[in-house]
């Protein structure tokens, strides 16, 4: 469920129609729900609400600032992954007590802002980041509180790019070591040991995986325990898959009940880091079909988004439905099944392949569950502007990033001086 649906003839968003939206801002367009995301952080923190707990929204997923300010709001915590993601966290009104820090390549200089803003947690990802956060904390007179990130070596069944808790993955710290990174850290100047953390992968839809790390973890907190080492939460990374075609993913209340009921009695808080199942169906991406072609028998629609506006089909073969925004086709279009592809000079720059629609030049597509993972890993390649971001309240549309233009895409270049007169 979401707010995307057929009004008038028409695929609306929220009480905002999706065609006057490219009127206004132009294509390709990402248009997120405002009510959508807080439904889908919701869905978390209500099924929560009768165990501690912390949501700290994934914001890779989508970072957009209003994006963030609309979640802060209604009390959403943030995983972050960098100091640049810090600082939207803060421009946005976020909370940075709510803040857990993952990555693997942490910066001193990251470390120091987070210590100074006061974030919740480190998820440290290795023995050296451990070494480096005492050092870095003993020398500003503050203590770290850390969480050690386990690699519990469970296969998600995810794609493998996005698998994370896998042994032959740079995430985490094998769970076989585990218990002496503990050890260690409870020796180092400047760390306060917190919690334990892991995240195994995103868009999984069974819930096996997840309980089977939970399970690893368990095992492992009663270790730390022998060791006379007390811990105050357990932090499950993120992971619930979204429906992007006829995937049934377990919705946050199931996967929950059985989280709690494991942890029932345990003293500890939970903490979790969901990106996508709150993002990824809150957004679509607009786009206009530019003109039609057939090549060798093969229909292509050449649209005017393309992969650096959304790389996920690209990069991981994802599909996402691709759907006309008005619902009656325009008188003379075309039915066969298309290729839907972007100007880039690539071959691999498709959004969609092989989908059955009936379109003409000038029509306009949505691609949908496109909030998570769209804008985010968008780029310029091709020297093609990144396109612009409306959040969608009610009948209001906010741009919340316009589009960009050449002159913002050559500000940071210089031309090199002339060498001699002529
Ligand atoms: C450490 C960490 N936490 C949370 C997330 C968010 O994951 P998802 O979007 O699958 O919920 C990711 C990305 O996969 C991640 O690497
Ligand atoms: N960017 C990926 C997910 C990566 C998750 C980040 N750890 C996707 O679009 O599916």
């Amino acid at each position: 469920m979401d707010h995307f649906n057929q009004a008038g003839g028409q695929l609306m968003a929220e009480d905002c129609s999706l065609a006057d939206l490219a009127e206004r801002f132009g294509t390709p367009l990402f248009v997120y729900s405002k009510a959508t995301f807080l439904r889908h952080l919701a869905a978390y923190s209500d099924a929560l609400s009768d165990y501690p707990h912390l949501v700290c929204y994934g914001m890779k997923a989508n970072s957009n600032l209003a994006v963030l300010q609309a979640l802060a709001a209604a009390g959403s915590g943030f995983d972050i992954v960098s100091q640049g993601e810090l600082e939207r966290v803060l421009a946005a009104g976020g909370d940075p007590q709510k803040v857990v820090f993952s990555g693997v390549g942490k910066q001193p200089g990251e470390m120091r802002r987070a210590l100074d803003v006061g974030i919740y947690c480190f998820n440290v990802e290795s023995e050296a980041e451990l070494e480096t956060l005492s050092q870095v904390a003993s020398d500003m007179g503050k203590t770290a509180p850390v969480s050690i990130r386990v690699n519990p070596d469970v296969d998600a069944g995810t794609h493998p790019y996005i698998s994370t808790g896998l042994r032959d993955n740079k995430f985490g710290i094998a769970h076989q070591r585990a218990l002496a990174v503990y050890q260690r850290a409870a020796e180092l100047p400047g760390i306060h040991i917190s919690g334990i953390d892991c995240h195994i992968g995103s868009q999984l839809t069974d819930l096996t995986p997840l309980m089977a790390a939970l399970e690893k973890l368990l095992e492992l907190i009663e270790s730390i325990a022998g060791l006379g080492i007390q811990l105050d939460h357990i932090d499950l990374g993120g992971g619930l898959g979204v429906p992007y075609q006829d995937e049934q993913p377990p919705h946050p209340s199931e996967y929950l009940t059985l989280v709690k009921a494991r942890l029932a009695g345990s003293g500890l808080k939970l903490v979790l880091e969901p990106g996508r199942s709150i993002a990824a169906n809150a957004g679509v991406m607009l786009t206009r079909v530019n003109l039609l072609k057939e090549n060798h028998g093969k229909h292509f629609a050449v649209v005017d988004g393309a992969m650096n506006d959304l790389i996920r089909p690209s990069l991981y073969s994802a599909w996402q439905r691709i759907v006309p925004v008005m619902q009656a086709p325009t008188p003379g279009a075309t039915h066969a099944r298309f290729d839907v592809v972007g100007p880039v000079c690539e071959s691999g720059d498709f959004l969609g392949k092989d989908r059955e629609l009936t379109i003409a030049p000038g029509d306009l597509l949505a691609v949908r569950s496109a909030g998570a993972y769209g804008f985010v890993m968008s780029s310029n390649y091709n020297t093609r502007n990144r396109a612009a971001e409306v959040l969608v309240d009610g009948d209001q549309a906010h741009l919340v990033r316009r589009r960009e233009t050449y002159a913002d895409q050559f500000a940071l270049e210089s031309l090199l001086e002339p060498t001699d007169a002529s």
